[in-house]
C-alpha cells in the first residue's frame, strides 16, 4: 500500500473482563494529522499506548513502515510520544530537562538539536529558566520538544490541549501544524472534536473501544455542509427530476423516503415546484446544517444503539 506508515489490523486490548480496545483497524498515511476522537474512556489512550509500544496488544497486528511489529523495535525509536504529562524535573531548566533525556536516549552530543528544538517550540528565550515557573502550555510545549528528540517520523500526542487556556491551545495547534508542514506524521487524541477540526486531516471516531468510522477531513466537511433534506413518498422517483429537469448532480439517497441535495445553487422553492409538477409526492423539504460535534454525536449514538 503506498505511503502507509502505520497499519493496524484487528488490534485488541483486554484488561480482565474489560475490553478497552476491540478489534480496531486503522491505516495511517505518511504526512497525515490523524485525530483520534472519542469520549472519556473510549479507548484512545490505550490505542496510542499500544502504537507507542508502551503496552502489549492482547491480539491483532501492528505494522510499521510495512514491517511486522516483531521487527519493529527500531520503529519505536523513530516515534515521539507525549502520553499524559511529560515527566519533567521542575527544579531543572528546559534545556537541562532535554539534556537529561538526550543522555538517557544515548544522544550525548545533542546540544545543537536541543537548542533547535527549544526554538521550534518557542522556548528559546527561556531555555535556562526552571520548569517550576512554567505555565501548563509551556510545559506541554517542552513535552513536545522532548518527544521530538532524536527526530522521530511519527509523533503521538494524547490530549495535548487538555486544560490549556485559549492562548495555550492556539500555540500548541500552530506548533502541530508547523511540525506537520515539515513532514512529521502526527496522531493526536481529543474528546473535543471542535479542537481537532482546525488541524486534523483525518478523523478516527472511537466509541466504547470500537473504531466507529475513519473519515478524511474533506469527507467530514462535505457531510457537514449545508444540505436540503427532502422527505418524499418515494426518493427514487425524484432522481430523474433532479438530474434532468433541475440539473442537480450532487445529491444522495439516504433511505427509501429521504434524499439530500448538496448542490450549493439548489433552491427549495424551485425543487418543490418541479417535483410537484412531475407528480413526486413531498412530505417535507428544509435546509439543514450539521456541526462537526452533531455529526460525532450522531455517529457515536448510532454505534451505541448497535451495542444495546
Ligand atoms: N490498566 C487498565 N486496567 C483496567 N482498565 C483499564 C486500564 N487502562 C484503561 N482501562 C479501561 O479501558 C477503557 C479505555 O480507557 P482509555 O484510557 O484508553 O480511554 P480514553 O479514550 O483514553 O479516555 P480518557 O480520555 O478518559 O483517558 C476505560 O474503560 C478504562 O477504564
Amino acid at each position: 500500500m503506498p505511503d502507509i506508515i502505520i497499519e493496524i489490523n484487528g488490534l485488541t486490548k483486554t484488561y480482565g473482563s474489560k475490553t478497552a480496545v476491540k478489534s480496531m483497524d486503522l491505516h495511517i498515511r505518511r504526512g497525515e494529522i490523524v485525530g483520534l476522537i472519542g469520549k472519556n474512556g473510549a479507548g484512545k489512550s490505550t490505542l496510542l499506548k499500544m502504537i507507542a509500544g508502551l503496552i502489549h496488544p492482547t491480539s491483532g497486528e501492528l505494522h510499521f513502515f510495512n514491517r511486522a511489529s516483531a521487527n519493529g523495535q527500531s520503529f519505536f525509536e523513530r516515534m515521539g510520544v507525549l502520553i499524559e504529562q511529560a515527566g519533567l524535573y521542575s527544579h531543572y531548566s528546559a534545556f537541562e530537562n532535554l539534556k537529561l533525556l538526550a543522555i538517557a536516549y544515548g544522544l550525548p552530543d545533542a546540544n545543537t538539536q536541543i537548542n533547535k528544538l527549544l526554538k521550534t517550540v518557542g522556548l528559546e528565550d527561556i531555555g535556562s529558566v526552571k520548569v517550576k515557573s512554567f505555565s501548563l502550555g509551556m510545559k506541554q510545549r517542552l513535552g513536545i520538544a522532548a518527544a521530538l528528540l532524536g527526530s522521530p517520523d511519527v509523533l503521538l500526542l494524547d490530549e495535548p490541549i487538555n486544560g490549556l487556556d485559549p492562548q495555550g491551545i492556539v500555540e500548541i495547534r500552530a506548533l502541530i501544524q508547523e511540525l506537520n508542514k515539515n513532514g512529521l506524521t502526527i496522531l493526536i487524541s481529543s474528546h473535543i472534536l471542535e479542537e481537532l477540526s482546525k488541524i486534523a486531516t483525518q478523523y478516527a471516531i472511537i466509541h466504547k473501544g470500537e473504531m466507529v468510522e475513519v473519515i478524511s477531513a474533506d469527507e467530514l466537511l462535505h457531510k457537514c455542509e449545508e444540505r436540503i433534506e427532502l422527505k418524499l413518498e418515494k426518493a427514487e422517483a425524484a432522481i430523474p427530476v433532479l438530474e434532468r429537469e433541475l440539473k442537480i448532480a450532487d445529491y444522495k439517497v439516504f433511505d427509501a423516503n429521504t434524499l439530500y441535495v448538496y448542490d450549493p445553487g439548489a433552491e427549495i422553492r424551485q425543487i418543490s415546484k418541479t417535483l410537484i409538477e412531475h407528480g413526486v409526492g413531498i412530505d417535507s423539504i428544509y435546509k439543514y446544517k450539521q456541526s462537526l460535534e452533531q455529526y460525532f454525536l450522531a455517529r457515536t449514538e448510532q454505534a451505541g444503539e448497535r451495542h444495546a
